[in-house]
């Protein structure tokens, strides 16, 4: 009702008009006589844009009376409200009851009385300070403590933007002699606590005012929490319920770090919300080395594979390869494929051949030669390139063998399994790229099987010239099609080695029997030529990606619920570790929801952002504007990347 009222135009031609009439009343104008002839022309103007209804023309006529021209200052007032209140009674008798609704309740006193002020107020009045809150169901917003050396209970801070801190009454260091009539001489802090926390409405403090009011120099400080903190499980915190929950990759604004312990914040994401306690860098830091030191296998235990490599063998052949075979052979495969084929767990595709040929009676022979000449050609020279640059096969077997021997985390990824003994805050800042600065490099993580090369393909085929993939390096010899540069570059074992220790690889592994990676300095080639890079990493490689000149953009992509993935996955295909496609079976999907949330668990500090891969179109868009946002938005990096003068 309100909302069609407020969008009449009777309404906003009367609203045209008091702006008007206010006008004029600042403006105290003198003769009155012309202004009033001014203003009477303006506001007919006015009422000409406005319906004909009836208290229009009742606001002409009464504008075209002498009465109007006598003294227009109060007159037009009064002429807007009886203008107002004729049409208010004349129709909308709503709005009538509204206003009459409103009126009563603005009349009514809702606020709580304050009791009065006690007889034996002490003579010297800086001495002592009463001081009266209404608490109306919410905190207190202050914690107390008892002094170290004199015993006293005092205030030991007020919360920003709290009751206690709005008020301004109530000051860190305050001693309190009185919490509503009852002395705190002898009583505990956790007693005064407990009267604080039955008493509803009004309490009334008697203290001694802090000699020294802290005086608050500090700057706000932003910072991206590494871990995950609950103070309601945390028995060590002053008031739990004071403090401030928050997980791992939120933005904290930090108000307050003068207590060594505990610090105070906001979550940018609530800024209008009074601030609560957090652990200080140094007490979260001690609290995650005694979490460490009490489960110290749990900081060690890297992501298992998702996919895992008991899988099933099976056999898949190019399409170009398909079309060579005969319509025989063709049946034959799909025959294999579909039953023998499935047991060949663990065998080379040579020895898979072997088995082909053996399984095969005689007068297929010719069929089965057909068909292992052709599988043999899956690796032969003339088999054409079936992925650009990045999505090779064996870099993608690579990275999932080396994700399954991650069983000593150290030797691979000291900084992040470590993460639980690094700082537990980040201090970032917002950073926008300029147009001329390089673009952000983006990484894609995300388990096995979720779809970061589908999305990453798809965003680069979708525009080549502006996001391209880092061309990566392998030790395997160079194939007869293959170039130097453009599906790998091939570099010998020690060089490839060379360039692990000086660490200049991203990530890199070994497959069966040869070195492959992604080095920073391939990042870099498609930087430099103006592209935004888009590479997916496995997440240990996270943080030798953060560094100032690459500033990469995190994007995790998380699997939906299985049951989505049930059916948006019917005709998905994983590779496996023999160079084959298989569909998800249940246990795959399986895996990649529990391999998504340890690697949320354990890296999703570094996440920029998160794409839920439930429809692929949906998925793809959303990671369009992800990428570019990432380029020409301002973000939260991390504050060193920004100082020059200490760049890691
Ligand atoms: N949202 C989706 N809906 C349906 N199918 C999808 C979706 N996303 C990906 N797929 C399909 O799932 C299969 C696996 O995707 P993809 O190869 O991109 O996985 P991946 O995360 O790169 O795995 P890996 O790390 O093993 O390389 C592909 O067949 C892909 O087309």
């Amino acid at each position: 009702m309100l909302y069609d009222l407020l969008r009449s135009r009777w309404l906003q031609a009367l609203l045209k008009i008091y702006e008007c009439l206010q006008h004029y009343l600042g403006k105290r104008p003198d003769p009155v006589m012309l202004q009033a002839r001014a203003l009477s022309r303006e506001v007919v103007e006015l009422l000409h844009e406005a319906p004909q209804s009836g208290e229009i023309k009742e606001l002409r006529r009464l504008l075209r009376s002498p009465h109007f021209k006598a003294s227009f200052l109060q007159e037009t007032e009064e002429l807007f409200l009886k203008l107002s209140w004729f049409d208010f009674l004349g129709g909308k008798k709503k709005m009538s009851a509204l206003l009459s609704a409103h009126d009563t309740v603005a009349q009514k006193d809702f606020e709580p009385t304050l009791p009065p002020l006690p007889d034996n107020i002490p003579e010297n009045e800086e001495a002592m300070r009463i001081v009266c809150l209404v608490k109306n169901n919410q905190p207190l917003g202050a914690t107390i403590k008892r002094h170290e050396i004199t015993g006293d209970i005092t205030v030991a801070r007020v919360i920003h933007g709290g009751l206690a801190d709005r008020s301004g009454l109530l000051y860190a260091g305050d001693k309190l002699v009185e919490v509503n009539g009852v002395p705190v001489e002898g009583l505990e802090p956790e007693q005064v606590i407990n009267i604080l926390a039955l008493s509803q409405g009004t309490i009334m403090f008697k203290l001694i005012p802090v000699s020294d009011r802290p005086v608050s120099n500090q700057t706000t400080l932003y910072v991206r929490a590494m871990a995950d903190y609950w103070p309601l499980q945390d028995p060590a915190i002053p008031c739990a319920d004071a403090g401030l929950p928050f997980k791992r990759g939120e933005i904290l604004q930090i108000v307050d770090q003068n207590d060594a312990l505990w610090w105070q914040a906001r979550k940018v994401s609530d800024l209008s919300a009074c601030a609560g306690l957090i652990p200080s860098n140094h007490l979260l830091k001690r609290k995650q080395r005694e979490f460490w030191w009490c489960q110290p296998f749990q900081p060690h235990l890297c992501l298992k594979s998702s996919i895992s490599s008991k899988r099933r063998m099976t056999c898949r052949l190019t399409k170009s390869v398909w079309k060579q075979l005969s319509f025989n052979a063709q049946r034959f495969y799909q025959a294999v494929i579909s039953s023998a084929a499935m047991k060949f767990t663990n065998l080379h595709l040579a020895k898979a051949s072997e088995k082909v040929e053996c399984c095969v009676a005689e007068k297929e022979a010719l069929w089965a030669k057909e068909l292992v000449a052709c599988m043999l050609g899956v690796f032969s020279s003339t088999v054409p390139l079936p992925h650009p640059a990045g999505f090779r096969r064996s870099m993608r077997l690579c990275r999932r063998k080396a994700r399954l021997n991650q069983q000593s985390c150290y030797s691979r990824c000291p900084s992040s399994c470590c993460s639980a003994l690094a700082a537990p805050y980040e201090e970032v800042v917002r950073y926008q790229r300029h147009p001329t600065d390089r673009h952000r490099l983006i990484i894609l993580v995300g388990p096995a099987g979720v779809g970061v090369n589908e999305l990453r393909r798809r965003l680069i085929t979708s525009n080549p010239r502006e996001f391209q993939s880092a061309t990566p390096h392998t030790t395997r010899v160079q194939k007869s099609y293959e170039m130097n540069g453009r599906e790998y570059h091939y570099i010998s074992k020690e060089t490839f080695e060379n360039m692990v220790y000086s660490h200049r690889m991203l990530e890199y592994g070994e497959y069966k029997g040869y070195l492959y990676g992604t080095s920073i300095d391939a990042v870099r080639t498609v930087l430099d030529a103006g592209k935004i890079c888009v590479i997916d990493l496995e997440p240990q490689g996270i943080q030798i990606a953060r560094t100032h000149e690459l500033k990469p953009y995190i994007i995790f992509i998380k699997p939906p619920s299985i049951g989505c993935m049930r059916q948006t996955r019917k005709n998905a295909r994983i590779i496996t570790d023999y160079y084959v496609n298989m569909k998800f079976k249940e246990e795959d999907l399986q895996e990649m929801e529990e391999s998504a949330k340890k690697m949320e668990a354990q890296f999703g500090q570094f996440f920029d952002h998160v794409i839920v891969n439930d429809n692929l179109q949906e998925a793809s868009a959303q990671l369009l504007s992800a990428v570019h946002r990432a380029q020409d938005e301002p973000q939260w990096v991390p504050a060193v990347w920004i100082c020059s003068d200490n760049q890691p």
